[in-house]
């Protein structure tokens, strides 16, 4: 039989994720492995895949100099096996294992991640905190008056205006026309971004609720639709309180998968928090 490597299956809202341990830093995972893995049809299945990495081990070195400060390197790759920068819903996968695995005891800790260190916070059993860190609008140089710096062409419908935003990987929230279904919109399609990303985009569409409360669905770089992204669900509620006048410090999103919490902090940046779920365990071959 080939070599069998351990595996754990988690998710954040149902943004689901295949964690593979390396706490010896010797085996890393190529993109092909990673997309294998991550495969609903031939693999395990997931939106994403977590190596868990000691990150003194971690080979990159922007990763590598976080290692005096975080014990853990969340290696991070999209379901077609391309790295990401951050996971939101991914960080609090990666510390409900650490904690299961007693590789981490306290309940607040860091973890290091392409996109810098991120703070997780134990608040219950089924609510852990991350501070995403700071944030920034990607192109403000070129918002109109009304807070858009870029169009969405979906098929079927009237170009989308949107803000793009750095949360340390890429998104472009799509404020929704009235006029436009959040439920019954077709993401099957690639939505097409002008201008273009450099590196690709995570694209929300938005619609708000009430005061701090909107929903949301989402297209992934990397992945297609899924259920739920953190990094998403936060950049969304900072596009729509940047509509709003900067208004709303506390914010509940829904997505397909479940509710998220986003707060603004102080120092432009802001927090996460949801719960995360590890449903199962178990052995697979990497070849
Ligand atoms: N689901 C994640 C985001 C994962 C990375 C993303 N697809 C990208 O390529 O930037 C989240 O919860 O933030």
């Amino acid at each position: 039989m080939a070599d069998q490597t351990p595996f754990t299956k988690g998710h954040g809202t149902e943004n689901d994720f295949v964690l593979v341990p390396d706490l010896e830093g010797d085996r890393p995972l190529s993109s092909e492995q990673a997309a294998r893995l991550a495969d609903r049809h031939s693999g395990i299945g997931g939106d994403g895949v977590i190596r868990v990495v000691p990150t003194a081990f971690a080979t990159e070195p922007e990763v590598l100099q976080q290692a005096s400060t975080a014990r853990w390197f969340m290696d991070y790759r999209n379901a077609d096996g391309s790295t990401a920068e951050m996971c939101g819903n991914g960080t609090r996968v990666f510390a409900a294992y650490l904690r299961r695995e007693g590789l981490e005891t306290a309940n607040e800790f860091a973890i290091a991640t392409r996109a810098g260190v991120k703070v997780v916070r134990f608040e219950g059993p089924d609510l852990i905190a991350v501070n995403l860190g700071a944030w920034r609008l990607a192109q403000p140089h070129i918002a109109d008056a009304e807070g858009f710096d870029a169009l969405v062409h979906l098929d079927g419908h009237e170009p989308l205006s949107a803000l793009t935003l750095d949360l340390g990987n890429p998104h472009t929230v799509v404020a929704l026309p009235e006029t436009v279904d959040l439920e019954t919109l077709d993401l099957h399609r690639l939505p097409v971004v002008n201008p273009e990303p450099e590196h690709g985009t995570n694209v929300e569409f938005v619609r708000p609720m009430g005061a701090g409360h909107i929903r949301m669905r989402v297209r992934e770089r990397g992945v297609g639709e899924t259920r739920s992204c953190g990094t998403g669900a936060a950049a969304a509620a900072l596009a729509t309180r940047f509509w709003a006048g900067d208004r709303g410090d506390s914010w509940t999103v829904d997505v397909p998968g479940g509710r998220l919490r986003v707060r603004m902090l102080a120092d432009q940046q802001v927090e996460l928090a949801g719960p995360a779920v590890l449903v199962a365990d178990g052995t697979t071959s990497l070849v």
